[in-house]
């Protein structure tokens, strides 16, 4: 199987570590990580294991024909990336291994092989060849984006599994994908502004913003017609607090950690994604707004 990765960063790169054991892949990537790869190899730690990792690495995509592109660049940068690589995409399946509202709709611009993902694993860099895998939030999932599954979905879900990765399939990807936003709408800028991990966030006054911004973004899936895997905001919340908050309780969000690196958040395609929506609908989304003018704010400060 040839798999082509999109901007590989922390997330791109760990996973192009992981999958080159049992595919062929090749990691497009920014000079300074492909150099530090060439020479020293790339180094994985963390809840995935320790190990130095070889694999096909650099600036541009070598000539080809490939199996699965998987775009893993940042929100803001998949319309780019995009308009640089379509011309490689023939029938490919894409694949948008990326957090937020609206990356796949923007990759079905160019292709009708849309294969959504959602991954809820930590990886924070420890250098220009160096990622370490931090959290598991649970398993890695594909669907044929907006709905349904097919071969090429639980094909890519198996070979995830087999590198190690756990992976699973969902005919509902678009609504996975949409649940997997809340969290991070949830807990992302929170996080990021008040500088904490997200255990924290528990505590009742953060809670009280997380119930309307939770209340907000359920108001757009409706109006939307998205129907998440949990059928209310109430249990949403319940979901948060009881299920996906625990195992991440000690997690500071990657967002935060945007923050602190000087690197640019992807607010504007999680609560912004709502905002805009919201605007769409005609529904106000106060909060959101809020926490999207908070985190610009901090990025503006560092
Ligand atoms: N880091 C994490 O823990 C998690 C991240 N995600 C999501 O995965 C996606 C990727 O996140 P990260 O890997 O953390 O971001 P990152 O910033 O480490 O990696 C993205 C990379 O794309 C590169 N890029 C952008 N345009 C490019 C181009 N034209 N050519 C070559 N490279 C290009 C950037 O230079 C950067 O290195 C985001 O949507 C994020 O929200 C999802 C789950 C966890
Ligand atoms: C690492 C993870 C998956 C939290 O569990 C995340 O989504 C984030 O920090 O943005």
């Amino acid at each position: 199987m040839r798999i082509l990765i999109l901007g590989a960063g922390a997330v791109g790169l760990t996973v192009a570590a992981m999958l080159s054991e049992h595919a062929e892949v090749y990691a497009v990537c920014r000079k300074r990580y492909a150099d530090a790869i060439s020479a020293d190899g790339f180094v994985m730690t963390g809840i995935w294991g320790e190990k130095t990792c070889r694999f096909p690495c650099g600036e541009s995509a070598p000539a080809g024909s490939w199996d699965y592109i998987i775009i893993s660049t940042k929100s803001a940068a998949t319309r780019e990336i995009c308009e640089k690589y379509h011309h490689l995409f023939g029938d490919a399946e894409i694949v948008s291994l990326q957090n937020g509202i609206g990356n796949e709709e923007i990759i079905g611009e160019y292709t009708s092989h849309v294969i959504g993902a959602m991954i809820i694993t930590g990886f924070e860099w420890r250098g220009d060849n160096a990622v370490f895998v931090s959290v598991d939030g649970g398993k890695t999932m594909f669907g044929r984006f907006p709905k349904g599954t097919d071969d090429a979905a639980r094909k890519l879900s198996v070979l995830f599994n087999a590198s190690g990765i756990r992976s699973d399939v969902s005919s509902d990807i678009k609504s996975v994908v949409w649940s997997k936003a809340f969290y991070s709408c949830s807990l992302n800028p929170l996080g990021a502004v008040m500088e904490c991990p997200y255990g924290e966030l528990r505590k009742a006054p953060a809670w009280n913003i997380i119930t309307n911004i939770v209340s907000e973004a359920f108001a757009i899936s409706k109006a939307e017609g998205v129907e998440l895997p949990q059928k209310s905001a109430s249990a949403y919340l319940d979901f948060l607090m009881q299920e996906k908050i625990p195992p991440t309780a000690k997690h500071y969000s990657s967002m935060y950690q945007d923050i602190i690196s000087g690197r640019l958040t992807e607010v504007d395609y999680m609560n912004g994604a709502i905002v805009k929506l919201g605007r769409k609908h005609g529904i106000a989304t106060p909060v959101n707004e809020m926490m999207v003018n908070l985190t610009h704010f901090k990025e503006e400060l560092r």
